[in-house]
């Protein structure tokens, strides 16, 4: 484990200011429930037990985009999870959030508003720049100890996130602890038997990045999903091509399309590829294709087939560690969740060391009815976790380290 200082050393009965990452689906203006409430209600809860005055931050959406919200909705959500009010002011750090600040008891919680409400908040800028902004120096005082729960929001430098650290004693919150253990893990963990990894999802250059990064300490990528049918197109299929009204796979491919053809000659043997693909057909039923029978690409391939899974299936068995990055279809879709959902059994069903990741893939989870204790970890982080697959610090973890050292 790292140096930090985590909420057990918290000094009795202090005022503190906990970062979170509610960042939700926002549906018909209203933000909807998901992992992250429940994951850091148990950080608030055991604050708020412990006496602490708990005043609380997250943002949602980012200005100008349509999701971009007022958190009254949030506190709504949290306080149904921690079963306790959440006192929720619309103010981030002027009169009224100092005032409700003051108000607050031993063992009550507050979420202020939206950091992104706060011109201090964005754009990204060094933490010594950030501490010395009005929003840090408004709130700053009010408190005695900085929590970071916001893992999935600590590779951003914003003012929330790296301010505040510098001004006050910071700590990780157990969302901080669990996510950094485990998405850490591929690079500080040694395994006995074959690491594998899971690819797909549509942010291609994304999970390819991470190929490239983990080149020597993953054993097999198994591919489904854009990624896959670009690797397929660069081992000579005709797929990995948008078709008409299509906007996945050209700008990716052209994008990636060195890095691509390097891996595949480089490391071929690592990489395993579909070896069928589903699309729906003319009645509307999920149809398979071989890829012998992929002469042109007639049709938009939204799973990888049976025979595929049927492969990746004992490869997952005999890993003793997976890490997943991506759904390997649309899963939304039931006629093309097999993919998905197969390796997702097949990894709960072993008892390998297992991270999944990635907001998306991670919902597959409930949908399909299967059980979060079977993985080893369940990430609530996009692109933090990509940072951690690759190797990469994260600021806001950084810091925390650097406030325990300090001491
Ligand atoms: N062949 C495909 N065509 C189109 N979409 C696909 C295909 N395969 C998978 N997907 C989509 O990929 C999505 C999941 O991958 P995404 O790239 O969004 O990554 P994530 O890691 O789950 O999420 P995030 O990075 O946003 O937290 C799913 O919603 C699924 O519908
Ligand atoms: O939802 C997320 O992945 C985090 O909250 C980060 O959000 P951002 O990409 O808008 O900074």
């Amino acid at each position: 484990m790292s140096t930090f200082r985590t909420i057990d050393d918290l000094p009795a009965d202090s005022r503190v200011l906990v970062r979170l990452d509610l960042n939700s689906p926002i549906e018909g203006g209203e933000p909807q429930d998901n992992r992250r409430f429940e994951r850091h209600a148990r950080t608030v809860r055991e604050l708020a037990e412990a006496g602490h005055r708990v005043v609380c931050l997250a943002h949602q959406g980012r200005p100008g985009s349509d999701d971009f919200t007022s958190l009254s909705g949030h506190a709504t959500i949290l306080s149904g999870h921690l079963d306790r009010d959440v006192g929720f002011v619309a103010d981030t750090h002027g009169e009224d959030a100092i005032a409700a600040i003051e108000a607050l008891s031993a063992g009550e919680v507050l979420l202020l508003e939206n950091t992104r409400m706060c011109d201090d908040e964005l754009p990204e800028a060094e933490p010594a720049e950030k501490a010395e902004t009005a929003y840090v120096e408004a709130l700053a005082p009010y408190f005695d100890a900085y929590v970071n729960d916001a893992y999935s929001a600590a590779h951003r430098k914003h003012a929330s996130l790296v301010g505040f650290p510098l001004v006050l004693p910071a700590y990780a919150g157990r969302v901080m602890e669990t996510e950094y253990e485990a998405n850490t893990a591929i690079a500080r963990k040694s395994f006995d038997g074959p690491v594998t990894m899971v690819v797909g999802g549509t942010k291609a250059t994304d999970v390819i990045g991470v190929m490239d990064a983990l080149e020597g300490t993953v054993d097999r990528f198994l591919l489904g999903g854009v990624a896959g049918e670009l690797f397929l197109r660069a081992a000579g299929h005709p797929v990995g091509v948008d078709l008409e009204g299509m906007d996945l796979f050209d700008d990716q491919w052209e994008a990636n399309r060195e890095l691509v053809e390097g891996i595949l000659e480089e490391r071929g043997e690592e990489i395993h590829l579909a070896v069928d693909l589903a699309y729906e057909d003319d009645d509307g039923e999920r149809a398979e294709h071989t890829l012998e029978e992929i002469d042109e690409k007639r049709v938009g391939y939204l799973d990888v087939g049976t025979e595929t899974v049927e492969a990746y299936d004992p490869l997952i068995r005999e890993s003793d560690a997976v890490f997943v990055k991506g759904a390997l279809g649309v899963f939304e879709d039931e006629r093309f969740s097999v993919g998905t959902v197969g390796v997702l059994k097949a990894i709960a069903e072993t008892d390998c060391f297992s991270v999944v990741g990635g907001g998306d893939t991670s919902r597959a989870i409930e949908m399909y009815g299967l059980d979060e204790a079977d993985f080893s970890h369940v990430s609530i982080a996009g692109g933090a976790y990509i940072r951690a697959l690759t190797g990469k610090s994260l600021p806001g973890v950084e810091l925390l380290q650097a406030s325990a050292d300090g001491d």
